[in-house]
């Protein structure tokens, strides 16, 4: 059992909260702005904030958001939290534009109890994914305790993660982090059958290589999103310009391979939506059609799974009973490529007696716009994080605190 933040007396410390406000943004025509689309990695830190707030703490927030590769990037500035988070809240919550050096410093110095300060997205600097300890002592400067509440930012060894409680005596896991790890520990530990998994979205070489451990644990997979395309390739079928992973197909085959053995069901898409192009930024899709099967014109790129795909699909998940259900099936946030996504949530929410929980940031706000939450048993905020959870890799960002 890890130290949870009841376990520390937090009045008048300052404690560093690492959470997770990886949250999806779009761009907002209208203004020319980017908006944040789905609230639910915030509200999820709620309980843990308000009791930092109960106790007197003073409270510095730290989170990543999106991939900005150790550079400003205005697009994925946390800046546009800190309002929603002081309106959640009911007290202002001040924004600082960096997340190190002397400016924040001064700030931290002047919380006072009850107060709460976020800092910029810790990815603006390289140090953060290299994990370089000089970076996670600047972010720990002024700190008494280390909170951390990002479950979805748990399978990565970065500076906010791990590097950071080298230079804190004193740390915890936040009540979000010991949700996650209690629910998915009971339900996945021994999971009832048939234990389905839906794997799709775009982080393909992130979550391509945990596939051969799911193989171990699960009866069924559903392969879907741009995951899909990297496995069609490998069985020698015309993917087009569908976004792949060439650099992947010896792991696919292998996962295809390991799937015979162990006589797990691997379905890939039987059919596609297909686009002609695609503008992710202002959300257009142009030449959009129907394949009648499995292969995709060379000049066209997958979008989403096709009817045929959808049907199959919803056999599966009606017999099963526990699903985890990680990625999008397609480019859902574009109108018109929502379908086959929609129709992952409505086939899970058509059975439930089964324990079923959908994970990660881009599948929740799927999963919102479905209208279907209330169906699912459990919403974890990690999507990496819960399938490296389920696979049984060691999480460093729950690794780095103590057991009590
Ligand atoms: N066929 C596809 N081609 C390109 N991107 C895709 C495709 N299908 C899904 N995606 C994208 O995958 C993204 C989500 O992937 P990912 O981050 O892996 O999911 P999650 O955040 O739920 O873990 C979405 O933004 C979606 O547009
Ligand atoms: O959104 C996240 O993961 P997810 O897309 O797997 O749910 C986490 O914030 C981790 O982000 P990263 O995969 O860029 O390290």
């Amino acid at each position: 059992m890890k130290i949870t933040l009841r376990d520390i007396p937090l009045k008048g410390k300052r404690v560093l909260v690492r959470v997770d406000y990886n949250v999806p943004m779009e761009l907002d025509t209208s203004t020319n702005s980017y908006v944040i689309t789905d609230r639910t990695r915030i509200l999820e830190t709620l309980d843990t904030l308000k009791y930092l707030i109960d106790q007197k703490a003073k409270i510095v927030l730290i989170s990543h958001l999106g991939r900005p590769k150790g550079k400003r990037n205005p697009k994925e500035s946390l800046a546009s939290v800190a309002p929603i988070l002081s309106e959640l809240l009911g007290t202002k919550v001040k924004f600082v534009g960096d997340c190190i050096g002397p400016e924040v410093d001064k700030e931290k110095e002047n919380l006072q109890e009850g107060e709460v300060l976020l800092l910029e997205n810790t990815r603006f600097y390289p140090g953060e994914e290299k994990n370089d300890p000089e970076f996670a002592k600047a972010l720990a400067s002024h700190i008494d305790v280390y909170i951390n509440d990002a479950f979805g930012s748990a399978h990565r060894a970065h500076a906010s993660t791990e590097g950071v409680c080298h230079f804190i005596q004193q740390k915890a896991i936040g009540f979000l982090m010991e949700k996650e790890l209690k629910y998915l520990g009971e339900e996945l530990k021994d999971p009832k059958r048939p234990f389905v998994v839906i794997l799709g979205g775009a982080k393909v070489s992130d979550k391509i290589e945990v596939i051969n451990r799911l193989l171990e644990k699960a009866d069924a997979l559903l392969i879907g999103g741009a995951m899909a395309y990297t496995f069609l390739l490998t069985k020698g079928c015309k993917v087009g310009k569908s976004l792949i992973e060439p650099d992947k197909t010896d792991v696919a085959q292998k996962a295809l391979e390991k799937a015979k053995e162990e006589k797990v069901k691997f379905l890939l898409p039987v059919d596609h939506l297909v686009a002609q192009s695609i503008d992710f930024e202002k959300r257009i899709v142009q030449g959009v059609e129907q394949t009648p099967g499995i292969d995709i014109p060379e000049e066209k790129l997958g979008v989403d799974i096709g009817p045929k795909t959808m049907a199959l699909y919803a056999e599966e998940i009606k017999a099963a009973r526990t699903i985890l259900w990680n990625g999008p099936m397609g480019v859902f946030e574009i109108p018109g490529c929502e379908k086959g996504t929609f129709s992952i949530a409505q086939s899970i929410a058509e059975n439930p007696s089964a324990v079923s929980i959908v994970a990660g940031g881009d599948s929740i706000k799927a999963l919102h716009r479905s209208g279907l939450a209330e169906k699912v048993s459990f919403i974890s905020t990690g999507g990496g994080a819960t399938l490296d959870f389920l696979k049984g890799k060691v999480l460093p960002g729950i690794d780095s605190i103590p057991d009590k």
